[in-house]
């Protein structure tokens, strides 16, 4: 049977990519994406403003909601201090298989604690099962209409502290107008929109960045 597309992305990753080498399997997922088949990594341009907020923040403890095939997982994971927590969840166990594959290329297994599961599951368990107390900076990155339940979930949990960074992918293109819309009126949020473009597209699309303020 004709293979998946993540599959034929972590085969360009194998194939173009230096092991141990994280820049050149991002800049393997771009090249394949951009002039072979498009698939829905946050991509280089927005890629860039999730570095410059990664490296600003300079997290101790990262969840990333939506792995992929863990383009972004290498992003910020590249950029994290030694000893940093790092907690990725996915859906899919396909695709969960491939993300593991393409991390180990990129030689940060050690640094990422990919979970399978569905997150408004894993995130009440993250304080019991996986040690956290609060996280630094959120990344989210999986199903659009999940973002907002599983944020309002976040502030029940205490998984949020004073500071605590969201960076949220996709608000305009697929789209995310509930969350838009509630944490751009909280007063529990402060929020700025990062303009850009849908990955590998001229499409417009903007990651929000929102300190949670307590
Ligand atoms: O699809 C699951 N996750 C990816 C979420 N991400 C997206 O859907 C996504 C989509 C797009 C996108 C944009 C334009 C377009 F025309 C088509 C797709 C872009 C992005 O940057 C994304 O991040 C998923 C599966 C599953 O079984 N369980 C839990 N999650
Ligand atoms: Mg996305």
């Amino acid at each position: 049977t004709r293979s998946t597309r993540p599959q034929r992305l972590l085969h360009a990753v194998q194939k173009n990519a230096t092991r141990g080498d994280p820049r050149s399997v991002i800049n393997a997922i771009d090249q394949f994406c951009r002039h072979k088949e498009w698939a829905m990594n946050v991509g280089d341009e927005k890629g860039c403003i999730l570095d410059s907020v990664v490296s600003e923040v300079n997290p101790s403890t990262v969840l990333e909601l939506g792995t992929y095939c863990g383009y972004s997982t290498v992003r910020i994971a590249r950029l994290l201090p030694p000893g940093a927590k790092f907690i990725t969840l996915e859906f899919n166990p396909k695709v969960a298989k491939i993300a593991r594959q393409v991390i180990a290329w990129a030689g940060l297994e050690d640094k990422i604690q990919l979970v399978e599961g569905a997150s408004g599951d894993l995130i009440p368990k993250m304080k019991e099962q996986f040690g956290v107390e609060t996280f630094d900076l959120v990344f989210l990155d999986h199903w659009k209409d999940r973002y907002l339940p599983d944020t309002k979930l976040m502030e029940e949990c205490g998984l949020l502290k004073k500071g605590s960074i969201l960076l949220a992918d996709n608000v305009i293109c697929p789209g995310t107008p509930d969350y838009l819309e509630y944490i751009r009126n909280s007063p529990r949020y402060k929020s700025q929109y990062f303009k850009s473009h849908l990955e590998y597209t001229k499409v417009e699309d903007g990651l929000e960045k929102s300190v949670f303020l307590g």
